[in-house]
């Protein structure tokens, strides 16, 4: 299999829908012409927004979305493969599903996959979010077919769940997406390493673009958009929270180099745990 160029944009999403798609449609473009095929944007690449009023007011049904036409467009236009990390899709009056979309070459949405784990946290500090309270939780995980290989989707907070890697990885998954707005506070502490921790459990490449920076909602996010290699070496990274774009040179030969190194992915074992029901795994 052909080595590819792929991109991360890492964007500072603020309160504009047609704003925040216009300048990160300018960075998919410029990722374009630097020779990606395969550009992805970040977890709310459309709105980042606090107040649940003004979310609910500026989201739409998938069909009348505002910034899905510019990235299906922008992404036959230039021929390329677009990993639109999410936006927000309404659901119901007042649910939404934090949405993730890969479209194709032709413009086509080839894959969808709504966010599984809700961010139910409290932070030090005072920072607390309930993702849950506008959002529905998605409940399938995704694989899509990419040229280079099999991409299984997901989107920030899943980041923490290595189970739904784990399992996209032994369905055949080659590349994992983990689109973010991770929390300043929380990305210092773990951010890298859990992606590095992700690439190596999976031996998967992992695309991880970010929000970051201060936003006009308030919030503060990390950035360090970054790209792991399967062998869990960070190949390509935003060294900081100003948007922009990552390049990274991909060749698909390493996952086989890595798995082939350290075949764990295959040497799962069951076991018991004494004392608990048996059927903790299950949710
Ligand atoms: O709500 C929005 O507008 C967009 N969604 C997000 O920003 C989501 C849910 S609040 N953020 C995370 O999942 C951060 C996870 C994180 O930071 C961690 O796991 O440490």
């Amino acid at each position: 299999m052909k080595s590819f160029t792929a991109a991360c944009i890492q964007m500072r999403a603020g309160r504009d829908v047609a704003q925040n798609a216009a300048t990160a449609a300018a960075l998919v473009s410029d990722a374009a012409a630097q020779g990606a095929a395969f550009v992805l944007t970040p977890e709310m690449t459309s709105l980042l927004e606090t107040k649940s009023d003004d979310l609910f007011a500026h989201t739409r049904v998938e069909e009348k979305d505002e910034a899905l036409p510019v990235f299906r467009a922008l992404a036959a236009e230039k021929k390329i493969w677009v990993l639109i990390g999410s936006l927000p899709v309404k659901l119901a009056e007042r649910k939404l599903a934090n949405r993730s979309f890969l479209i194709s070459p032709e413009g086509a949405i080839a894959a969808r996959y709504d966010k599984i784990h809700m961010f139910d946290v409290d932070l030090a500090g005072g920072e607390s979010y309930r993702e849950s309270k506008n959002f529905e939780a998605g409940r399938e995980a995704v694989i899509a077919d990419l040229p280079w290989g099999r991409l299984g989707l997901s989107i920030c907070y899943d980041l923490r769940f290595p189970q739904l890697y784990r399992a996209l990885a032994q369905a055949g998954a080659d590349f994992l997406t983990v689109p973010a707005a991770f929390t300043r506070q929380t990305g210092a502490a773990h951010w890298h390493t859990l992606l590095k921790a992700r690439a190596i459990e999976t031996g998967c490449f992992v695309f991880a673009p970010a929000q970051g920076g201060k936003h006009e909602c308030g919030r503060e996010t990390y950035g360090h958009s970054l790209v792991v290699a399967p062998w869990g070496e960070i190949i390509a990274e935003a060294d900081h929270d100003e948007p922009g774009i990552v390049l990274a040179e991909i060749d698909p030969s390493r996952i086989g180099e890595a798995r082939r190194r350290v075949p764990s992915l295959g040497h799962d074992r069951g076991f018991s745990l004494p004392g608990t029901v048996p059927a903790r795994q299950a949710s």
